[in-house]
């Protein structure tokens, strides 16, 4: 906890009017300014939208014309909701800066423009100006406003040094504790007014490398990476813009809850996905236990895919007898064998080197047909030509049995196909884990046409890279289209010029051009290809070979290996913003240290920065987190609060008897608290706990996909991780340490949602890590 600077205005309340309606003047000219810029970028889109397309390069430049104008509408609009953020007043310089949440330009070019974006470089001493360094900051002022009105403002005066302080330093304090102090919505908010300084210096470093941001709870990971992306956009635009920027989360609750916070910076253009939605076109939810996710996430992974593809490959024992037109042909083991060396040094690739084996096997079933019909009709060599080899080699490829032959030996493979027939079979499990203990494999296995679970996701990824696609067919068909797009052109010109007026011949003054003067059929056709106007996360969301310009991963301690390895695949350039705590990794397939988990993908590439002020769990509930992390052996120290609420987190026992009904009650009396209400519970509670709030509120939702806003929600630690609440009910914290691979993980996060009120029942003994919790008196024996 801080106590403020001298010289700041403690209270919002006791602000002096006149600044608020000086204020107030600066603010209503720059809306004014904010709406005849969005009035120019509405004209400028019209005007692209109307701008003739005469070929597919202008159609391109319309379009990104359109969706240039587009997004500074959407970036306008989006700012229409605290517009002005507050202002630096500057030594040297008479007017003071104003900063926003974008930038609009002023009268004069030449002077600084009326607003400054939070994210310009001369925005940076707004968040980052202290007394001890005040770069030429002589005042920063926050402005609060609601609608288009200033409400308060809050100055720091950076000319006098604060006395030492044992709290940790604050940028704009009394905006800061209105803004933590607010009651949650279920959606997170952007923190642009109150950014921190440790918190600025992640968002704006430098796009390059893997940054790793280290933090405890409520440190603002989260937060600190969304605004991250945002910089990131406005800095590197142009490149992001085309590339693309994907931000990955655990759960799609998870998703739900950070969805707002860049359309409200103005950036719409972010692909979102949780673990489970890393492979366009599928949605894992599947479940499964904690140690077959582990197994599943190892990077030994790697080498099972690949001896599962070279399974696939396979020669029948002995000697196989085909008939071709009556005529038996015997083909050998060994022979079939050299087709498919043949078909694996054509590609690494299994769906690629199968035309190079089929070809080989054709050549293989046709020669020894040609040697049995010469031998047969003269009694000694083949009489057969080359030009009848070929026929025969085609008409052999057609042969159903050959057909049959080639798919058996070498079928052609889907993802999921290899996978799914891989986990169902334990022959084939066995064939591909050597060296593999028994109960490993056993936890690989699972029926055929289970759903996938988000730990299949990077391997079906995996499985797409060994098997590759071949898409000769899809060429094929492009050429076909494409021929007869030319004819069809050809004809239109062909139509155009027979049209033409034949008394221009004799014409001498001239020469009338015509379409087929200008044009020929391969431009006209050319003229008719679609134009892909897509967004490069709309495009991104749909192809699973897109690489992103930059990658931001959220609750990262819980990837696996297997997940990073996908990632950084996904990410060539290995720019990416990776942010977590190792103090919650709740998955077994997890990460204990950041070096481990990042080096077998980005080698040296990785630097570090911690962010070490928690500002959502109240000093009262930290204290009791604290106790849990030490119990833990975690090895890291809790953040410190960055406020306390003065109400100390009770516990109360219970009997099983009265577990549920107490539940009830609780949940009731912290909904009628105000704001957002979770009820933590160890995973064999989940259905008990649900079915007894239904009756009081039938929309309580559980699960990776619960919606805190609209009602209490019932959460298992591993879903409640990244999330925020009001108030946090936790039930049985015994059997939350007992069921958790990580169990002092599991009730860490669990202690570390609420932003007001915890309150812990439990039946049976309080577990000696909550010793500091407060007893109240309760029905238990
Ligand atoms: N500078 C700030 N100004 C205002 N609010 C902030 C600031 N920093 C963080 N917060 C708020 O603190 C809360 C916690 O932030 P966030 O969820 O980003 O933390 P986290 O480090 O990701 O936590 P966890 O590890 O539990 O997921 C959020 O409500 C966030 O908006």
């Amino acid at each position: 906890m801080s106590s403020p600077s001298p010289d700041r205005t403690p209270d919002p309340a006791t602000t002096p009017d006149p600044a608020i309606a000086a204020e107030q003047v600066a603010v209503t000219d720059l809306y004014r300014r904010l709406d005849a810029a969005r009035e120019l970028a509405v004209t400028r889109f019209r005007q692209a939208l109307a701008s003739p397309v005469i070929n597919p390069q202008s159609l391109g430049e319309r379009e990104a014309a359109a969706r240039f104008h587009s997004q500074r509408i959407t970036a306008l609009d989006a700012a229409d909701h605290g517009l002005v953020i507050g202002r630096l007043d500057r030594e040297e310089q008479p007017a003071p800066l104003y900063i926003g949440r974008v930038g609009l330009p002023a009268d004069d070019p030449a002077g600084d423009p009326a607003l400054v974006d939070w994210r310009a470089p001369a925005s940076r001493p707004f968040y980052t100006a202290t007394p001890f360094r005040p770069e030429g900051v002589v005042r920063r002022r926050h402005v609060r406003t609601r609608s288009r009105a200033v409400t308060a403002v809050n100055d720091e005066v950076l000319t006098v040094r604060p006395e030492d302080t044992d709290g940790p330093a604050l940028t704009g304090e009394a905006a800061l504790m209105a803004a933590l102090t607010a009651q949650r919505t279920g959606r997170m908010a952007d923190i642009v007014a109150t950014i921190q300084a440790e918190q600025d210096a992640i968002i704006r470093s430098d796009a390059r490398g893997v940054l790793v941001v280290q933090g405890g709870p409520g440190t603002g990971k989260t937060a600190v990476a969304l605004h991250r992306a945002a910089y990131l956009l406005y800095t590197h635009r142009d490149r992001l813009a085309r590339s693309g920027l994907l931000v990955v989360g655990p759960t799609p609750t998870f998703l739900r809850y950070i969805a707002d916070v860049l359309p409200a910076l103005g950036e719409t253009g972010v692909l979102l996905a949780g673990l489970g939605q890393l492979r366009p076109g599928l949605d894992a939810r599947g479940s499964e236990s904690q140690q077959v996710a582990e197994v599943k996430g190892r990077l030994a992974m790697v080498d099972v895919l690949k001896a599962a593809v070279r399974d696939r490959e396979t020669v029948p024992r002995g000697v196989r007898e085909l008939r071709i037109d009556g005529v038996p042909i015997k083909l050998r083991s060994v022979d079939l064998t050299r087709c498919r060396t043949t078909g694996r040094r054509a590609s690494r690739l299994h769906n690629l080197g199968r035309p190079a084996f089929r070809r080989a096997l054709v050549d293989l079933v046709a020669q020894r047909y040609a040697d049995r019909i010469g031998a047969d009709v003269r009694g000694g060599g083949s009489l057969l030509d080359s030009r009848d080899l070929d026929a025969l080699r085609s008409e052999i490829a057609g042969e159903t049995a050959v057909r049959a032959l080639v798919d058996e030996m070498w079928p052609v493979l889907t993802a999921e196909q290899l996978l799914g027939d891989l986990l169902a079979s334990p022959e084939r499990i066995q064939r591909a884990t050597k060296g593999w203990t028994e109960e490993d494999r056993a936890l690989l296995a699972r029926p055929a046409g289970t759903p996938w679970t988000p730990a299949d996701v990077p391997l079906l990824e995996e499985a797409d890279e060994l098997l590759g696609y071949d898409d000769s067919a899809d060429r094929a068909r492009e050429a076909r289209r494409r021929r007869q797009a030319r004819d069809e052109a050809q004809e239109t010109l062909d139509l155009l010029y027979g049209s033409r007026s034949t008394d221009l011949d004799d014409d001498e003054d001239g020469e009338e051009l015509t379409a087929g003067d200008l044009l020929d059929a391969e431009m006209l056709a050319d003229r008719e290809a679609e134009v892909d106007v897509r967004s490069a996360a709309e495009r991104a969301a749909t192809d699973r070979t897109w690489t992103f310009g930059h990658v931001v991963v959220d609750e990262a301690q819980e990837l696996s290996a297997m997940t990073w390895r996908l990632l950084a695949r996904k990410c060539p350039t290995r720019s990416m913003t990776v942010v977590g705590d190792l103090a919650q990794t709740g998955s077994l397939a997890g990460a204990t240290d950041w070096g481990a988990v990042l080096t077998p993908h980005v080698r040296v590439q990785w630097r570090l920065a911690q962010l070490t002020v928690n500002y959502r769990t109240p000093a009262e509930v930290m204290a009791v987190a604290a106790d849990v992390l030490a119990a833990g052996g975690a090895g890291t120290t809790a953040p410190r609060s960055v406020r306390s609420t003065g109400v100390p987190p009770v516990a109360e026992r219970v009997t099983e008897a009265t577990l549920l009904p107490r539940v009830a009650e609780v949940t009731a009396e912290l909904a009628t608290a105000g704001g957002t209400v979770a009820v933590v519970v160890p995973p064999s509670r989940v259905d008990d706990v649900v079915g007894r709030l239904r009756a009081g509120w039938p929309s309580v939702s559980s699960g990776p996909a619960a919606d805190s806003s609209a009602g209490p929600v019932v959460l298992v630690p591993a879903d409640a991780k990244g999330l925020e609440f009001d108030s946090v009910l936790l039930v049985d914290p015994a059997a939350v340490l007992a069921e958790g691979v990580r169990g002092h993980s599991d009730l860490y996060v669990a202690l570390t949602r609420p932003t007001q009120r915890l309150t812990v029942l439990h039946p049976g003994e309080l577990p000696g890590e909550l010793d500091r919790l407060t007893e109240a008196g309760g029905t238990g024996d």
